[in-house]
């Protein structure tokens, strides 16, 4: 039977436009295996997603669209002005990444990569990741520049990007579970990022 080295696994969490997907992708173009909660989440909340059944039952059809994917935009409507919808929909799609993580763990040891990175959005506020990782990188800036960022990227405004960042952890308590802070600010330029990134990377043997 084949025998694997057992990679490094660093946690990369940060809240909403924080940056942590754009460290998350830098790190894998340094070789990195990224595995990307946000992106398994929708996965299994596409067309015929694994979540879907219990989306329809739980929330009602109103909330699939014609293609049989979740509608995004309703359930974010939902989701952050609602916390029991929210812990509904956590409790459908959560086990579900969880699942889809472990066969990618088991890819990532497989294809040999030296270091996994996994960026979770929820790492902070998550018991389950912590005693699974090695180390954990929280990409931080102000709520200002979050806000500035997402609505750049999404056109939400400042409130629903506020009522979201309401829905996660706080910045003290997620610099408080941090091995390595990346201060992804107003004035940090995506050079700088990247220089940081390699530097971060280094320290896990990138
Ligand atoms: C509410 C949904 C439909 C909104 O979809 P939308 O396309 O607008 O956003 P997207 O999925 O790209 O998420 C963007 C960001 O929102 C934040 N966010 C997403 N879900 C949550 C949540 N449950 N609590 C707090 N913040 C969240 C994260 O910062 C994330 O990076 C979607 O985020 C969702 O299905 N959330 C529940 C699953 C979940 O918890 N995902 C996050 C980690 S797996
Ligand atoms: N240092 C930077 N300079 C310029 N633009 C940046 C910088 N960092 C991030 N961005 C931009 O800000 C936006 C948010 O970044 P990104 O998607 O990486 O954040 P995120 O933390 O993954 O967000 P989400 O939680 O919503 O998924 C993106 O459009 C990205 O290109």
């Amino acid at each position: 039977m084949a025998t694997y080295r057992q990679p490094l696994r660093l946690g990369l969490t940060g809240g909403i436009g924080s940056g942590k997907s754009t460290v998350g992708q830098i790190l894998a173009s340094l070789g990195a295996a990224l595995i990307d909660a946000d992106q398994i989440s929708r996965e299994v909340t596409g067309p015929g997603g694994a979540a879907m059944p219990a989306i329809q039952s739980t929330f009602g059809g109103a909330y699939v669209d014609a293609s049989g994917a979740l509608d995004r935009t309703r359930m974010r409507q939902l989701a952050f002005s609602q916390p029991k919808a929210r812990s509904q929909l956590e409790a459908i799609v959560h086990p579900l990444v969880a699942l889809h993580s472990q066969q990618r763990i088991q890819q990532a040891i497989q294809s040999g990569a030296p270091l996994i990175v996994h960026d979770i959005p929820l790492l902070a506020e998550s018991g389950r990741w912590a005693r699974q990782l090695d180390a954990v990188v929280v990409v931080d800036c102000t709520a200002d520049i979050q806000i500035e960022r997402v609505m750049q990227r999404s056109g939400l405004s400042a409130d629903a990007v506020r009522g979201i960042i309401a829905s996660q952890a706080t910045r003290t308590a997620r610099r408080a579970v941090a091995d390595v802070v990346i201060a992804n600010e107003a004035h940090c330029t995506l050079e700088q990022l990247q220089a940081e990134v390699r530097q971060v990377a280094a320290l896990f043997g990138l």
